[in-house]
């Protein structure tokens, strides 16, 4: 057997190792990884270790193995307090393969091509209100326009005090966790005090519940309405049945609807700010990107523009670089396993690092270096690329995430020349359990651009 090697760090000192992952989470991965390898243990002396995988044979032999040999939803326990226990993140085994047959239509083929103009109307709505030469928020319209697209798949809602409502709050919700510092209490258990709307956890708690009734509402309303024509995900669930032919109760679609929510649209917001920097970060791509979207055909179809070859490799670089999520899922090994002639014990929490394996150099050549031309040249296997994880918890929503991301910086540079406000190197940080790019990131609308985007045509 294979020995595992990692951080012997005192007891006294596990503070600051812990103060490391959250404030510089990325430094923190590669130290380690210097030192230790492709299979890092952390911990493990009275309870079982935590192992960062970042070599592609092991974690092709996790995400290949039978998922019954795993557990995962322990592992995302954090996630609790925003999704709740009924959510797809906290279900193993059989339910959790059954709600996720239930919940991955509506992200793939046709119901995909439904959003495509949809998105595009979105962009152009929300950058409606820029004005050439004011600097703005980068993030707050990345944010705005996933917010629109996921509330709009998720319930059909576009309009009306209750969609405006939930906008709001849910906006509200997620900037709880919005710097590395208030993510802090995503670590701590003891910092999630409820002292009243004056504490943040007690802020958090009262949001929340605030958000639930409005979900509530609209599942009672929609009980009530049976309009079985439409098309939302919400109507999907309202008539899906167990095996004893009983309906998904108030509380189990609340927490499957706030699992969409949240999981699809922070990370696509993130994704967009990152893309959007790059690109004006480094004007060869930017260049590179305008010529290729001169190419369409202007009768051209949304999914024409995400078939386009430079910016797919654009957007596959950017999910590369800094993958939004820096590991997928833990998994637990329910018994002991044998992975690469490395012996695991049961609850041993394993944690493929999407991070560690994309700054790889023998996959990836330069791997600080911003090069989409990397996915022109060549293939890679889903265990060397992994931005959405992999094997039976891989993303439900890659496909949606992958098209809205090209439409709306498609859109967005076919209308306007942006330009960053400052051309200093951006670091990523911490957002919750996600690194982000950071959330004062400014940028400029330096003009108007005449070209109509081909979607909008
Ligand atoms: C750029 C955007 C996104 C990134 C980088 C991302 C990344 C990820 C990652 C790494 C996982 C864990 C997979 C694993 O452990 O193997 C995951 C799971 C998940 N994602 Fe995404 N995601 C994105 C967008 C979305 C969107 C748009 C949705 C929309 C609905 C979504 C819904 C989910 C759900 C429900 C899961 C849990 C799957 C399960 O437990 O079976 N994500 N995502």
């Amino acid at each position: 057997m294979k020995p595992l090697t990692g951080p012997r760090t005192p007891r006294f000192l596990r503070i600051f190792r812990i103060i490391k992952l959250i404030f510089r989470p990325l430094d923190y991965l590669e130290n380690y990884a210097q030192r230790y390898g492709d299979m890092i243990k952390i911990g493990g002396d009275n309870a079982p270790p935590f192992v960062y995988v970042s070599n592609p044979q092991a974690i092709k032999e996790i995400f290949t193995a039978d998922p019954e040999l795993f557990e995962s939803g322990r592992g995302n326990g954090v996630l609790r307090y925003l999704v709740g226990d009924n959510s797809l993140l906290m279900l193993d085994g059989e339910p959790h393969q059954r709600q996720r047959r239930l919940l991955m239509p509506p992200f793939h083929g046709d119901r995909l091509r439904e959003y495509g103009q949809l998105i595009c109307d979105i962009t152009e709505t929300v950058t409606a209100e820029w004005t050439v030469g004011q600097p703005l928020l980068i993030r707050t319209y990345t944010q705005e326009i996933t917010l629109r697209v996921i509330l709009q798949a998720v319930f059909g809602l576009n309009q009306g005090e209750r969609y405006t409502q939930l906008r709001h709050l849910l906006s509200t919700l997620l900037a709880a966790f919005d710097s590395p510092l208030s993510s802090t209490l995503l670590f701590f258990p003891w910092l999630r005090q409820d002292w009243g709307a004056w504490s943040p956890w007690g802020r958090f708690l009262q949001l929340k519940q605030q958000i639930k009734q409005l979900i509530f509402d609209e599942i009672r309303e929609r009980r009530e309405q049976g309009d079985e024509s439409r098309t939302d995900i919400l109507t999907l669930l309202l008539s899906a049945r167990d095996e004893a032919g009983d309906p998904m109760t108030d509380e189990e679609l609340h927490d499957q609807l706030m699992t969409l929510l949240i999981a699809g649209h922070e990370t696509t917001a993130s994704a967009l700010v990152w893309a959007l920097y790059w690109i004006h970060y480094l004007p060869d791509v930017r260049q590179k990107l305008l010529e290729e979207l001169e190419t369409l055909d202007a009768e051209g179809d949304p999914m024409a523009i995400s078939r386009l070859p430079y910016l797919t490799a654009v957007c596959q670089e950017t999910l590369r670089i800094y993958p939004i999520a820096p590991s997928t899922f833990i998994r637990i090994p329910k018994s002991p396993i044998e992975i690469m002639g490395y012996q695991f014990e049961a609850g041993t929490a394993l944690m493929p690092s999407i991070y560690l394996v994309h700054h790889r150099d023998d996959i990836y050549p330069q791997p600080k270096q911003f090069k989409p031309e990397r996915f022109l040249e060549r293939q890679y296997s889903p265990y060397e690329y992994l931005p959405f994880g992999g094997g039976n918890r891989r993303c439900i929503g890659s496909a949606l995430a992958l098209l809205e991301m090209k439409l709306v910086l498609a859109t967005i540079l076919s209308q306007f020349e942006l330009a960053l406000t400052d051309n200093r190197p951006v670091k990523p940080m911490r957002r919750g359990l996600t690194i982000a790019p950071p959330g004062n990131l400014r940028m400029v609308p330096k003009q108007r651009r005449q070209q109509k985007a081909p979607a909008m045509v």
